[in-house]
């Protein structure tokens, strides 16, 4: 098989949130084969960086020149690059053909420089940039001006492109205000801009490691012979979801994740495998019947707990799963995420209290199914909807049935009933870790009904 490979020379970041790791990371999820050149070793975790050891510009150049001489390098990103020995052997070595995404990273967040010696820098590395990547600070830092608002931003980047003779400007927005992030890329070929605004993420202050992932993403965009728009919106669309899954690890700002966002995509396929399955086999079953409500049935399946976001991320049968006059049972495929049923909207509650909850089920309430249900092992409670205040608006209904047993109760149950109340049939909620576990208690239930 065959991949274009990219290259990136960076720091390594002991603490595995920006710098090398990342960017080989980066590379490995957009489909390129990243090979490294370190640059200097960092003490570092996420409360910040306690040493910099710098590695000799020999131990540099030798990682480039055995790199060169058999890898077809396609595109680089040039992150820390702390020494002007270090500036003058990449000049030297990096081929003139091809493009270099460089991301200036002068301080790192707690303010530790990570370039020694900007002019050395200005005079060497930034013309040989193609794609020049810095936030508001940064791009200030090279310009000596002052950004506050876009049309700072479209003046600092044409002026920057101007005076170091780069191709591409992104000044970035993260560091301004708004509710909206807008990038912005001055594209000095054609002389124009193009914006792109990404609502802030404010769920998640774990934001490590935004600007490896952004440089290296586009040069791997480049790599692929994409264009420098395309490249733009793929990283910054990778950035996004990246920020999305920034992770709560140690005491400071945690790595952002791009890795999280392609195992969402693979766990969401596992989902629609399980519950495809998990069709086939219960169509099959004669006493299935038995355990359809006159509402019919639903199945909510979701992804792996902790990824869970929302109701994007939990399934359920489209069109549900209906007895028929001749008490057969049809599953309603296809499988959809994000659709909002009681079923999903139940799940996700009860995922608010127990992460252990993956599965849930609607069944046809009956003191036998009640009591099979125990036989089985299950903790069971009975719920009383009398007691739901009336005014109740659709969606709601799921919240209150989950707080309040939460609120009874301690925990929540696998086992969630009530006998009904005027205009809402009795039911059995039941939750389970697996749809194993679920098809072997339904099976259960369905052979002694
Ligand atoms: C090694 C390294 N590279 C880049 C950054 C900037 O985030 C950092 N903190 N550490």
């Amino acid at each position: 098989m065959n991949k274009a490979v990219a290259l990136s020379v960076a720091g390594l970041d002991s603490g595995n949130g920006a710098g090398l790791e990342t960017d080989i990371k980066v590379y490995e999820i957009l489909g390129i084969h990243g090979v490294g050149a370190l640059t200097a070793i960092t003490a570092q975790n996420t409360r910040g960086i306690s040493r910099v050891y710098p590695l000799p510009q020999d131990v540099l150049k030798s990682q480039l020149d055995a790199l060169f001489s058999d890898f077809d390098i396609r595109s680089a990103k040039l992150g820390m690059i702390y020494t002007k020995e270090q500036f003058q052997i990449l000049v030297d070595s990096l081929p003139s053909a091809i493009p270099l995404v460089t991301d200036p990273v002068i301080y790192a967040k707690d303010g530790t420089p990570l370039i020694k010696d900007i002019d050395e820098y200005k005079r060497t590395i930034l013309p040989r940039t193609t794609v020049l990547t810095p936030n508001a600070l940064e791009a200030s830092l090279l310009s000596g001006l002052k950004i506050r608002s876009i049309e700072d931003v479209k003046v600092v980047s044409k002026l920057i492109s101007k005076n170091f003779g780069i191709p591409y400007v992104i000044i970035k927005g993260g560091h301004l205000e708004g509710k909206y992030s807008v990038d912005v890329l001055y594209d000095s070929i054609r002389d124009e801009y193009h914006q792109i605004g990404y609502e802030r993420v404010t769920s998640n202050k774990n934001t490590h490691g935004t600007g490896s992932v952004f440089a290296t993403a586009i040069s791997a965009g480049l790599a692929k012979g994409e264009d420098i728009i395309s490249s733009f919106r793929t990283a910054r669309d990778l950035l996004q979801s990246s920020i999305r899954y920034g992770l709560e690890i140690g005491r400071g700002i945690g790595p952002i994740d791009p890795v999280s966002p392609t195992l969402v995509k693979a766990m969401r396929y596992d989902v629609i495998n399980e519950m495809e399955k998990f069709a086939e086999t219960v169509e099959k079953w004669d006493g299935f019947y038995k355990l359809i409500p006159e509402v019919q049935s639903n199945l909510a399946h979701a992804i792996q707990p902790e990824y869970v976001k929302g109701l994007e991320d939990i399934a359920v049968f489209r069109d549900r799963i209906v007895r028929n006059w001749d008490n057969r049972v049809r599953v309603g495929l296809p499988v959809v995420f994000g659709k909002p049923t009681h079923t999903a909207r139940l799940l996700l509650t009860i995922l608010g209290y127990n992460n252990k909850a993956r599965v849930l089920i609607n069944i046809r309430f009956s003191d036998d199914a009640v009591r099979l249900l125990k036989e089985t092992g299950y903790d069971v409670i009975e719920v009383n909807r009398e007691l739901e205040p009336s005014s109740h608006i659709e969606g709601k209904s799921m919240q209150w049935l989950v707080t309040f047993v939460h609120n009874t109760y301690g925990s929540i149950p696998n086992v969630i009933f009530d006998r009904g109340v005027k205009g809402k049939e009795a039911m059995i909620r039941l939750w389970t870790s697996s749809i194993d576990e679920m098809i072997n208690t339904l099976k259960y239930l369905s052979e002694r009904l």
